[in-house]
């Protein structure tokens, strides 16, 4: 049974969730980096919000690690990098949080125009100080909004019908959708010079850390007002804060810092200045959403394959999983094959699907070949990290869907080209879902890939078969499977035989030795 570590308050239907479908698991919030690590080797999946950081160093901790679950959108607290290349699936839930941001980053926009927190402490201090607190309106002004996504496009909606104008910078906005949105798409520049309200709603990435730098802030209109409801790191704090000392800035309200838990800052107690503890997503409506989503993608993931909003791999639905599994087995069988026998630098390799096959969701069966492919050069290889691994050696792959029939209900081919020229195998599925490899080099040969197998190429002459064998019985080796193929007669033929132990370097010398023979290696499935 798969387990499961929620390390982040979560609401109580994840862990019904995970429990119900099956997932065992344990709910351990609050741990130091260095508890986590000495926990984090017994678990196949690891349920976080943003406090658990999931470091390189908790996952190399993390020896049965498959999948790191975010119960909410941004995962700037996951190295993904990491999690990639030891083969972990990332998955967010990006959608279940977002208009409770939304709603808190408008709360938080009204907070600022009228001061309501230094209002409300000042009325509960006995003070009535009705001439002090002045506001603004929002109606009519200019919310300049950086980062029009899920949550920026909710926020923009919100204040359209508050009657403002929102100009948007967002490099990937299209036209189209900005007139959709309704907003305007500006540059930067022209954000910063024509917003009365400013609010994020970029991830943290490098392009967008500090984007409303000192620099940046001194372009802002005098009197701007400016919400955080993002991640921190994307605002300037001292010059933030700056700003504000010197009333350029008119008010500003961070939910994210740079550093959090934020136990102390400049900033706290500056006027105009609102703080919340990264409390964006802190709805009943939206953990309830957030813990459900992550519990079922999870549990999918474990349990049948499925993978939904996953960051570094392709989707698959938990309906499409078991259809694809025969095939992803076969596609890892033939990347395997493929490997373990080309010779030179692999420079790139392309998938075919032809029949049955062509229909389905490639990606995965991308990720199944170039899985048995990088095999022979990693063992720490799987479907997750196997297209990271092939674009770090800068192979190009290629994949290729075929309308035409062919000779069988479904085909999958995998051809690598090396310097030495192109190389290409096939298999099909047999009726009971077996895969099965069809054709090896251009020569017809039905074989099962499985356990230890010998491979020998050799001139097609009388008696070898014989002599082979007696070989293979002098040495103690026993035959499960033999398969045979050749181009034409007296030509190449290949032989592919199952053996019951492994082969050791002397044994495929004397393989070799016999007359006739051009090549003899050992492969393992
Ligand atoms: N305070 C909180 O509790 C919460 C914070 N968040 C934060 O909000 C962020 C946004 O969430 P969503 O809208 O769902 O993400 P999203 O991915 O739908 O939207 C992000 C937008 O930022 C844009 N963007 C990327 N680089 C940019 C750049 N250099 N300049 C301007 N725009 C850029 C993207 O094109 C995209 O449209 C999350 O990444 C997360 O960090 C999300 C939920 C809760
Ligand atoms: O979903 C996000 O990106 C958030 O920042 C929410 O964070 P949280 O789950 O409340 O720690």
């Amino acid at each position: 049974m798969p387990k499961v570590l929620i390390s982040d308050k979560m609401d109580p239907k994840a862990a019904e969730i995970f429990r119900s479908r099956g997932v065992e698991v344990d709910e351990i919030t609050g741990k130091t980096p260095e508890e986590l690590k000495a926990i984090i080797g017994n678990y196949d999946g690891l349920a976080i919000r943003s406090s658990t950081k999931v470091t390189q160093e908790i996952l190399d901790a993390a020896t049965n690690l498959k999948v790191v679950g975010r119960a909410g959108i941004g995962v700037d607290n996951v190295d993904i990098p990491a999690a990639s290349s030891r083969g972990v699936v990332v998955m967010n839930t990006p959608f279940g949080n977002s208009i409770t941001t939304a709603e808190h980053a408008i709360a938080l926009m009204f907070a600022l125009a009228r001061q309501l927190p230094e209002a409300d402490a000042s009325t509960q201090q006995g003070k009535w100080e009705k001439n002090r607190f002045m506001g603004v309106e929002l109606t009519a002004k200019t919310l300049g909004l950086i980062g029009a996504g899920n949550i920026g496009s909710i926020v923009a909606e919100r204040a359209l019908g508050l009657r403002m104008k929102v100009v948007a910078y967002d490099p990937f906005l299209t036209e189209e959708r900005a007139i959709e949105m309704g907003v305007e798409k500006v540059d930067l520049d022209t954000l910063l010079a024509r917003a009365d309200f400013i609010t994020l709603h970029t991830p943290l990435t490098d392009q967008t850390r500090n984007i409303l730098s000192k620099e940046n802030l001194a372009k802002t209109k005098k009197g701007v007002r400016i919400i955080n409801c993002a991640r921190g790191g994307l605002v300037d704090e001292a010059a933030l804060k700056e700003g504000l000392d010197s009333g350029h800035i008119a008010g500003a309200a961070l939910d994210v810092f740079v550093t959090e838990p934020a136990k102390e800052s400049p900033l706290f107690g500056t006027p105009n200045f609102i703080s919340t503890p990264h409390l964006g997503a802190s709805t009943t409506e939206a953990q309830v959403n957030v813990a459900i989503q992550v519990a079922e993608q999870m549990s999918d993931f474990l349990l049948s394959g499925g993978v939904t909003n996953a960051l570094n791999m392709p989707s698959l639905s938990a309906e499409e999983a078991p259809r694809l599994k025969p095939y992803m087995a076969l596609a890892e069988k033939l990347g395997s094959l493929v490997g373990q026998l080309a010779h030179g630098a692999l420079q790139g390799v392309s998938i075919e699907a032809e029949g049955d096959a062509a229909a389905l969701n490639q990606k995965p069966i991308t990720g199944a070949v170039l899985a048995g492919l990088m095999r022979a050069y990693t063992d720490t290889v799987n479907m997750v990290n196997a297209p990271f691994l092939a674009k770090e050696r800068g192979l190009d792959v290629r994949e290729v869907r075929h309308d035409r029939e062919g000779d069988y209900h479904t085909l999958l081919r995998v051809t690598v080209r090396t310097r030495d020229g192109e190389r290409s195998v096939a298999g099909t599925l047999f009726g009971d879902n077996k895969p099965r490899l069809v054709e090896l080099f251009g020569i017809q040969v039905e074989a099962d890939l499985a356990g230890h197998m010998l491979y020998v190429v050799n001139a097609d002459q009388p008696g070898f078969i014989g002599r082979l064998g007696s070989l293979l019985g002098e040495k103690g080796v026993n035959i499960g499977t033999f398969h045979l193929g050749r181009r034409e007669a007296g030509g190449e033929a290949i032989l592919l035989l199952s053996v019951d132990g492994e082969m050791d370097k002397a044994f495929l010398d004397t393989v070799r030795a016999l007359p006739g023979v051009k090549t003899a290696m050992a492969l393992e499935f």
